[in-house]
C-alpha cells in the first residue's frame, strides 16, 4: 500500500471535497451524541452454518455511476420498508456532494427504526469516504452501528488507526477492499467485517470475477460481504451459492419507488447453503 494507486477524476474530486468537509467539521462545535452504537454487527452479518445469505439494503439518492435514483420515499420511510422486507443491515450514504446524503439522513433512519422495531431493528452502516476520526465521531453520534472504512483511501497504518478509533467509539469497522493487497491491510487492521467491492472505485467498472476471487481468500472467521452490482434476485441466488455471509444491494433497490417487493423476492432467493 506504499504506492499511490492511479485514480480517476471521480475519486480525486471526492477526496478533495472530503478534505474541505473535514476541515469544516473540525471548525464546528463537536457533535453532541444523542444516539449510541448498539454492537452486534458481526453477529448480525455472520451467516450461520447451513443458513441463508444475509442482505444489506442501501439508502442512496444518487451516485456517480448511476446518476439520479428514486427519491419518492424519504430515507427514514425507505429504511422502514427495507427492514419490513427482511434487511439485516441498512447502509446509509451520508456523502452529500456525490451521493445526495447527509448525517441528518442517518439520524432520521436510526430514529425511524428505533421507533418501529426497538432492539430488533436492523443495524446501520454509515457510508462515507472516511479519512479522519472526526467523521467516525459524527457517525457514532448520529446513529450508526458500523462505519465504512475504504482500504483504497489510506495507507495500511492509517487504516489500522481508523479501525481502532472506530472501535473506541463502539462502532464496528466495516472495511471495504477490492484486491488481495487491500485484504492484507484489512486483516492487519483486525477487521472482522470485510466488504469486497465488485466495482472499482477508480474506474467505476464492475469485475465480479475479481470480487469472487478476493472474497474466497478472505479470512473465514470474518463476516464477508459482497458489495455492488447485484441487479436481480437471480444475482442474489448466485452469490448465496458462494462463500459470502452477506450481500449489499444499492442501485437495484434505489431504482424502485417501492423497494419492498423486490427486496422480499431477493430475501426469498438468498438461499440456504
Ligand atoms: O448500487 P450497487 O451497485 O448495488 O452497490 C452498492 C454499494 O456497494 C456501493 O454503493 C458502494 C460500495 N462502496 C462504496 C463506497 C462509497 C460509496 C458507495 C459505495
Amino acid at each position: 500500500m506504499s504506492d499511490e494507486p492511479p485514480r480517476t477524476r471521480v475519486l480525486d474530486t471526492i477526496l478533495a471535497s472530503k478534505k474541505a468537509e473535514i476541515a469544516a467539521l473540525h471548525a464546528a462545535p463537536p457533535p453532541r451524541a444523542t444516539r449510541a452504537p448498539s454492537g452486534g454487527v458481526f453477529e448480525a452479518l455472520r451467516r450461520p452454518e447451513g443458513g441463508a445469505l444475509r442482505l444489506l439494503a442501501e439508502v442512496k439518492l444518487r451516485s456517480p455511476s448511476a446518476g439520479a435514483l428514486s427519491t419518492s420515499l424519504r430515507p427514514p420511510a425507505r429504511a422502514r420498508r427495507y427492514a419490513e422486507a427482511g434487511a439485516t443491515m441498512i447502509s446509509v450514504l451520508v456523502d452529500g456532494p456525490f451521493f445526495g446524503g447527509s448525517y441528518d439522513d442517518l439520524a432520521a433512519c436510526r430514529d425511524a427504526l428505533d421507533e418501529a422495531f426497538g432492539a430488533a431493528r436492523p443495524k446501520l452502516l454509515c457510508k462515507e469516504f472516511i479519512l479522519d476520526p472526526i467523521q467516525l465521531a459524527m457517525a457514532a453520534a448520529r446513529g450508526a452501528d458500523a462505519a465504512l472504512l475504504i482500504a483504497r483511501l489510506t495507507s495500511a497504518d492509517e487504516l489500522a488507526r481508523l479501525a481502532d478509533a472506530a472501535r473506541a467509539l463502539g462502532l464496528e469497522p466495516f472495511v471495504e477492499v477490492a484486491t488481495e493487497e487491500e485484504l492484507e491491510a484489512a486483516e492487519r487492521a483486525r477487521a472482522r467485517v470485510l466488504g469486497v467491492n465488485a466495482r472499482d472505485l477508480d474506474t467505476l467498472a464492475m469485475d465480479h470475477a475479481r470480487a469472487e476471487r478476493v472474497l474466497a481468500r478472505a479470512d473465514r472467521a470474518a463476516a464477508r460481504v459482497h458489495l455492488s452490482g447485484l441487479a436481480s434476485a437471480d444475482d442474489v441466488a448466485r452469490i448465496s451459492q458462494g462463500p459470502a455471509d452477506a450481500a449489499l444491494v444499492g442501485e437495484a433497490l434505489m431504482r424502485q419507488d417501492d423497494p419492498g417487493p423486490l427486496l422480499r423476492v431477493m430475501v426469498a432467493r438468498a438461499a440456504l447453503r
